[in-house]
């Protein structure tokens, strides 16, 4: 099995209404996200193609999360809970005979991320 990952980065404000302290308050992060396939080659010799991947998370994920105020999509945006809204966006379209989507980190700073993995 070979893992193929690509990764982005989207621009967002949120504010966690469920907890006490500083990011109770509006504020943004510059997301990263990184999205892993797991699966075989093709005769082309690849799982997934970097560009269809890009597309895929460009359509469902990107274009609604990047200069959002992500509470407006996913009420307490906390970097689990967003995890878990990316991976429902993208599980079905990253599925096929011969792969499928394995893992997605999502970052909140440089040194804060989740990472949500494919139950095996
Ligand atoms: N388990 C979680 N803990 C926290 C979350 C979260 O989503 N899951 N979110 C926050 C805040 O929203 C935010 O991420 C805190 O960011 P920031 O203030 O930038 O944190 P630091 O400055 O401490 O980050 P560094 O990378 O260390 O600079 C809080 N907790
Ligand atoms: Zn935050």
């Amino acid at each position: 099995m070979l893992l193929v990952s690509k990764e982005f980065t989207f621009d967002a404000a949120h504010n966690l209404v469920k907890y006490h302290g500083k990011c109770e308050k509006l504020h943004g992060h510059t997301y990263k996200l990184v999205v892993t396939v797991a699966g075989e080659k093709d005769e082309e010799g690849m799982v997934i193609d970097f560009l269809e991947l890009k597309r895929i998370v460009q359509e469902k994920v990107l274009n609604r999360l990047d200069h959002s105020y992500i509470n407006e999509i996913i009420p307490q945006p906390s970097a689990e809970n967003i995890a878990e809204w990316i991976w429902k966006q993208l599980e079905t379209e990253l599925h096929s005979e011969r792969y499928f989507l394995y893992e997605i980190k999502v970052y909140e700073t440089p040194t804060s991320y989740v990472t949500l993995k494919k139950n095996m």
